[in-house]
């Protein structure tokens, strides 16, 4: 699969500049780990590549194909920053509603869900109130949603926001499998030192504007010498913005 943000600009109504300018990004294979300071325009980024919002000018395609077609919004699924809790429903009545919004009818919906809710290891949590979650699994259940109608680009805004070490090993575990399974996820996170390594490729937007994209070894390589073992990541990102003065971590 291949999606691509060709020349895109955005600007939000209301606000003078744009928050991305002529970007053009294509997701590589695996798991990218989208890095940036806050306001540098991740989610913004997310919602072009998910066909959520339109750029003002520029292409975003995959295969070829214009975003907002069927089989692009088929093909390609955005979990949101905030996640909408919708209390009162089951896990699987969650997912499967997600399906149904995305234009599968009611049986293969409720039959993918249960799929989807065993791909993120939530078959136990089926029939439990999506109120009654913890936010680990509650992102997890996102993640399923995401997954119901076996999309191949998974779009994650900070999913891994406000877990706990072990929820992130579950998490990480989970990315790592859909990745085996051929799934392309592009991940905004705040949390370098968490997922930079085990990233296959890093990008790093800063104020609108790609400051690095390649391999997870290309990014490492920035880290400056002398790091304590451990915050090779954390220094490389910290170096990389310092230099192109960003406001860092
Ligand atoms: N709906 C909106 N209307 C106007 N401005 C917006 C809107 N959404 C975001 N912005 C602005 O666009 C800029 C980029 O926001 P965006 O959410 O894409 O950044 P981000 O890198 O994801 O930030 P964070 O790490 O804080 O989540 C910010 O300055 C933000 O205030």
């Amino acid at each position: 699969m291949t999606l691509q943000l060709a020349s895109c600009t955005y600007t939000y109504r209301r606000r003078r500049g744009p928050i991305l300018k002529d970007l053009t990004y294509r997701l590589p294979s695996g798991l990218t780990v989208l890095l940036g300071p806050n306001g540098a325009g991740k989610s913004t980024l997310l919602k072009l590549a998910a066909s959520v919002i339109r750029p003002s000018t520029g292409r975003v395609t995959l295969n070829g194909l214009p975003a907002g077609t069927k089989k692009f919004r088929e093909a390609v699924a955005w979990m949101p920053q905030d996640i909408v809790s919708l209390p009162s429903m089951t896990s699987r009545e969650y997912v499967a509603y997600a399906g149904w919004l995305k234009g599968m009818n009611r049986k293969d919906a409720w039959r993918q869900a249960r799929r989807a809710l065993d791909r993120v290891q939530l078959t136990d949590k089926a029939n439990v109130k999506s109120g009654q979650l913890s936010g680990g699994q509650l992102r997890r259940v996102g993640v399923a949603a995401a997954l119901v109608h076996d999309a191949q680009v998974l779009l994650l805004d900070e999913p891994t926001a406000g877990m706990d070490p072990h929820q992130r090993r579950v998490f990480r575990d989970l990315l790592a499998g859909l990745v085996i399974e051929g799934v392309q996820i592009l991940l905004s996170t705040h949390d370098v030192a968490d997922l930079a390594e085990e990233a296959h490729h890093v990008t790093v937007l800063n104020a609108g504007q790609i400051l690095q994209h390649g391999t997870t070894e290309d990014f490492l390589a920035l880290t400056p010498s002398g790091t304590v073992q451990g915050r090779a990541a954390e220094a490389a990102y910290t170096a990389l913005l310092t230099h192109h003065g960003g406001s860092g971590l």
